[in-house]
């Protein structure tokens, strides 16, 4: 079975980790949101693909769900006693590393792609992770802070703010310039089922739909596409995706979320059990929908949302 899975960071990632455990034969392709990334300090930093090569990998910071286990901050350190900022996004030792070696293969030419299967072949993660695009698409998001209305980086936004203010857009930059990585396509052409995790359906999803040609692929694959709400009873499970969702006037409900997606892409969405009476309003958008527990506590839960998605994904393959 091929199956292709959009993912974002944290939520995309412990998903994935379930999908692998529910279909070990499974053949999957994991396209990941690269409009997190960020270049600090001369290095390029992909927080999604990173998080989705680490969970799956073994490295991961469990507690945390980004950067490495066992990390240490000493180059931070070292890098605040020459003033050299900025100091709120918690780059540790070994995650350096990456990003050094991802940095001098970008400069010695290699595209984004070919930089992530080098990495992925130290980190084994059991999935092809592609990154949505190898051109350079940046999320920005629209704020006002005293006042003074500005767009800041999604990480500053994310991080350095707590999304403490409101965001009146969010924009990636560079989207639709952006071609589909190598392989992108071709892998939603011949995926057996398509799965949107949950993800970040603004920042993450969102993002890797507006790279031209990734949304209608999606949309004319003629394979069952089915999600899974990241709202469970009217809030994120995690982060904060019910700001970014305000930004584009979506409630953050898991109705909501599945409209916003629209029954042109999805076939079929999850929702929680707490959830249960958005099946109808779901339904009626024309895309069928199940309440099934949506709480990632462990990789057993996460692999029963992905059974259940899969289930899904048969019975509306109809
Ligand atoms: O809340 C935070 N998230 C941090 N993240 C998470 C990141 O902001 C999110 O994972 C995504 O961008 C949203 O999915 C990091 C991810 C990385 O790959 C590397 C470093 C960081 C650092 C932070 C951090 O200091 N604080």
């Amino acid at each position: 079975m091929r199956m292709v899975v959009l993912a974002g960071g944290i939520g995309g990632a412990r998903f994935l980790r379930g999908l692998k455990r529910a279909a070990p034969d499974a053949d999957i392709t994991v396209i990941g949101n690269t409009g997190d990334d960020i270049h600090l300090f001369g290095l390029k930093v992909c927080p999604d693909l990173d998080t989705v090569m680490y969970t799956l990998g073994g490295g991961i910071d469990e507690e945390q769900g980004w950067g490495r286990a066992d990390e240490t901050f000493t180059v931070k350190g070292e890098l605040a006693a020459y003033g050299v900022g900025p100091e709120w996004f918690g780059l540790g030792d070994r995650d350096f590393a990456t990003h050094i070696v991802r940095t001098q293969m970008l400069g010695a030419g290699y595209p984004l792609s070919a930089v992530t299967e080098a990495l992925c072949d130290r980190w084994r993660p059991g999935v092809r992770l592609l990154p949505m695009s190898d051109d350079r698409v940046e999320t920005h998001v629209a704020v006002e802070i005293g006042g003074e209305r500005r767009a800041v980086h999604f990480q500053e936004y994310w991080v350095k703010l707590r999304a403490s203010v409101d965001a009146h857009a969010v924009v990636p930059v560079g989207a639709e310039q952006a071609k589909p990585a190598p392989g992108v396509l071709e892998a939603i052409a011949e995926a057996d089922v398509v799965l949107f995790p949950p993800s970040n359906p603004v920042v993450s999803i969102g993002t890797i739909l507006a790279v031209p040609g990734i949304r209608e692929a999606v949309a004319e694959a003629g394979v069952p596409v089915v999600g899974l709400s990241p709202i469970v009873g009217n809030a994120p499970v995690r982060g904060m995706a019910d700001k970014v969702l305000a930004a584009v006037g979506v409630e953050a409900t898991a109705a909501a979320v599945a409209r916003h997606y629209g029954s042109g892409l999805l076939d079929g969405w999850l929702v929680d059990t707490v959830d249960a009476d958005a099946i109808a309003e779901v339904e009626a958008a024309g895309i069928r929908c199940r309440s099934v527990p949506l709480l990632m506590t462990d990789v057993d839960a996460a692999a029963a949302m992905a059974r259940e998605a899969l289930a899904l994904a048969e019975e509306v393959r109809g």
